[in-house]
């Protein structure tokens, strides 16, 4: 008898954070209906126990996949992360146990860019100060304190998809466009890269934040940052919470060193609608807060529930790892009347050889090979005659250096 692969009905999916229906669509019109849909992150311990036998879990922003619980998820072939960011997981200790990281790099791009550009219009009029008054039946019709955006510095850290996204839109409005980031960039339409952070900050008007949480970001605006500012500038954050010293940012927008803010990202998050947020920013009606919703729109998030599933379907399918974050790059064609394995390797000298003499001693002749390495791991998918697929499997999995090894369809 032959080996059969893992029946798609066996094939466990574990949906967290209440991931857009059209993930589910996609999952299911390709085979796949063993699935758990829960609507809000789970807690530590909730979470181990759930994804102890799953494997697939799809999360966002919220889900924390660290070390440890990556090593509780027993059976976990891939992560899913239904959006931009992936901060949340720990990604070398997902690869160096043979499991690659997908997201969604730009489907959420254009709804962050929109919020920030609609913040920044009515910043710069102090709407939302204005607004909260006139909710307290206090009138203030005056124009004290508020300009056009027209002829106005947008100041943008981090000039990736967001930012040059956002710097597009920004320049519809007649702002003008500086940008700092760390790579040497292509400025978009009338932009310009600045040599340091603090040339921006002296002289934008707004600075807004569009970088990833890293070691180099971790709170890359504290005191010496706001005090660089300009008086009475707006400061917008957008990208992580972790970025803002954000006792430094109250302190700021309190000695009104700042004329306003909206802040989308907090270094403590509730993990549900359920529980209070807690944040020194409540205090002020000039700062716009809110709820980590910069990607939350209709079209963005259906995006990403399709983007996500189908990279995680295609992965399961057929061993596709493009666009994987952790991952080295292999995608070969179908071939459906092959059998197909794949082995993921500590990169080490020698392992394709060791692969290639063990098929050759049991005469097994591969009809398509494909490998690609990072500097910790190697990928290799290969065909076989589906009568070689068991001998090829056992093989594989004898081979020195293998994380792990399996047999695709
Ligand atoms: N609020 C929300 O709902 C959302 C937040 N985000 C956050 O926005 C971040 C940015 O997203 P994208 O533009 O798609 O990322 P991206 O990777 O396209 O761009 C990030 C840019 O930041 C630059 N950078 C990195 N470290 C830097 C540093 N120390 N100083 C200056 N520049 C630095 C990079 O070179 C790159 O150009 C994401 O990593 C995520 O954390 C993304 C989507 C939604
Ligand atoms: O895409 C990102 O990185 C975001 O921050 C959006 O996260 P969310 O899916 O809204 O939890």
């Amino acid at each position: 008898m032959t080996i059969k692969s893992l029946h798609k009905d066996k094939i466990k999916i574990l949906l967290l954070e209440g991931v857009h229906q059209s993930a589910l669509e996609v999952l299911k019109s390709n085979g796949y209906s063993n699935i758990e849909y829960v609507k809000s992150a789970l807690d530590d311990e909730e979470l181990k126990q759930k994804i102890s036998d799953v494997h697939f879990v799809g999360i966002r922003s919220r889900t924390q996949l660290t070390d440890d619980v990556i090593a509780h998820a027993n059976k976990l072939a891939a992560i899913g992360c239904f959006c931009i960011g992936t901060n949340q997981v720990n990604i070398e200790a997902a690869q160096i146990r043979g499991i690659p990281v997908f997201n969604a790099p730009f489907s959420n791009t254009r709804s962050v860019a929109e919020l920030v550009l609609g913040e920044t219009l009515l910043l710069l009029r102090g709407i939302p100060e204005k607004s909260a008054l006139a909710h307290r039946g206090v009138w203030q019709k005056t124009a004290v304190g508020s300009v056009e955006a027209r002829g106005k510095t947008l100041g943008i850290i981090g000039y990736g998809h967001i930012g040059t996204q956002l710097g597009i839109l920004a320049e519809h409005v007649g702002m003008r466009v500086k940008f700092y980031d760390i790579e040497t960039k292509l400025p978009l339409g009338n932009a310009s890269q600045v040599d340091s952070m603090t040339e921006l900050l002296n002289t934008a008007d707004v600075i807004t934040l569009h970088v990833p949480e890293t070691a180099s970001t971790q709170n890359m605006m504290g005191v010496a940052e706001f005090d660089a500012m300009k008086q009475g500038a707006i400061f917008i954050n957008a990208a992580r919470g972790t970025v803002v010293d954000i006792d430094a940012l109250a302190e700021a927008i309190e000695s009104k060193k700042l004329g306003g803010a909206a802040i989308d990202v907090f270094p403590v998050e509730p993990g549900s609608n359920d529980e209070e947020f807690v944040s020194p920013l409540r205090a002020f009606d000039n700062v716009i807060l809110t709820p980590h919703i910069g990607g939350s729109t209709k079209e963005a998030q259906e995006n990403i529930g399709r983007e996500v599933s189908g990279k995680i379907v295609k992965y399961s399918d057929n061993g596709s790892t493009l666009s994987a974050v952790n991952f080295p790059e292999v995608s070969l064609p179908a071939h459906t009347d092959r059998s197909r394995l794949f082995h993921i390797h500590h990169n080490q000298p020698g392992v394709l050889t060791q692969i290639n003499k063990a098929f050759a001693e049991r005469d097994i002749n591969i009809a398509a090979q494909y490998l690609q390495t990072d500097d910790k791991i190697g990928y290799v998918v290969i065909d076989v005659e589906t009568h070689h697929a068991e001998t090829a499997l056992k093989e594989l999995k004898a081979i020195d250096g293998t994380i792990r090894a399996r047999l695709i369809h």
